[in-house]
């Protein structure tokens, strides 16, 4: 049985026309899927149906099936309990999902707490063993840091933490690098693909660069205008792209950066060991 099952999915936010049209697509447990497009095709709006956020003005139809739940029509009450738990997302601005005033270990931890039983100094180790396998050498330092001290890129890799600590089935990655420089971009995308395969978690991954997609991704789906044009593996997408749009965004990807469908090993070489 498919993870997320979604189909026929149409959004449309009061009386404008949809801006997501009778889309459908799979991700099986475990496996990566990106969701390619440039802005204002509706990766955004997708991902926020599925994880059953969109604002009360919007109107949807069609399934979206995670495991046995329905979320199309599921209660407040029944989502928050998926989210943070089987279903995670990391957003862009890692700012929007961390509070100022509180230092990052116990961010992390009333994540844990929400969701497990744990008693508080099991919490705490937890939290510290996450920080380290997010690629922090000092986790001890960083939990016990506020956010504005950190650096973006640290910030990305505390919300991560905060993402995969209830080891979730499904991750929706919005853009997670995008806000960050190259160098620091391939160092969290290097320590997402990492955490995300030793928890064997599956991810929705969002994007408007094929290349980074490729890095992280088996499979590609490409979202034009409200609807998917083409889907296929990474490196197929790469090789035999279909549909005019896919070819212009394989035509004008970063393809100095990746072998088209391999995983990191460039990006690694680069980049080994930085941390930032
Ligand atoms: N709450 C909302 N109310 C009205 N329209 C909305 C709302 N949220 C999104 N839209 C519209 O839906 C369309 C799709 O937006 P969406 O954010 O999904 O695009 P996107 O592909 O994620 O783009 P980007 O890469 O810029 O984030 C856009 O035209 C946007 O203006």
């Amino acid at each position: 049985m498919s993870l997320l099952r979604v189909r026929d999915l149409t959004v449309a936010f009061g009386r404008r026309p949809p801006v997501v049209r009778g889309i459908s697509f799979d991700v099986e447990p475990g496996q990566r899927v990106g969701l390619i497009g440039e802005s204002g095709c509706g990766k955004t709006v997708t991902s926020l149906a599925v994880m059953g956020l969109l604002p009360d003005n919007a109107r949807i139809s069609g399934s979206i099936r995670l495991g046995d739940v329905e979320v199309v029509g599921s209660s407040d009450r029944a989502m928050s309990e998926l989210r943070g738990d089987e279903l995670t997302m990391i957003f862009q601005e890692p700012m929007t999902a961390l509070d100022p005033t509180m230092r990052c270990g116990r961010q992390v931890a009333e994540v844990l707490r929400l969701h497990s039983t744990a008693a508080p100094g099991a919490a705490r180790e937890r939290v510290l063993v996450m920080l380290g396998e997010v690629g922090f050498a000092d986790p001890e330092r960083i939990a016990n840091s506020f956010p504005h001290e950190l650096s973006g890129g640290q910030r990305q890799r505390v919300v991560t933490a905060m993402a995969l600590i209830n080891s979730p089935d499904l991750v929706i990655c919005d853009e997670p690098t995008t806000a960050l420089d190259v160098t620091v971009q391939a160092t969290v995308l290097k320590l997402l693909d990492r955490v995300l395969a030793s928890q064997n978690a599956a991810c929705l991954f969002i994007s408007h660069d094929l290349a980074v997609v490729s890095e992280l991704c088996s499979d590609v789906l490409v979202m034009l205008d409200g609807e998917i044009v083409e889907r296929g593996t990474a490196s197929g997408i790469f090789t035999d792209a279909q549909h005019p749009y896919t070819k212009g965004l394989v035509a004008t990807s970063r393809l100095d950066l990746v072998e088209p469908g391999s995983r990191l090993p460039l990006v690694e070489d680069f980049y080994a060991g930085a941390e930032r």
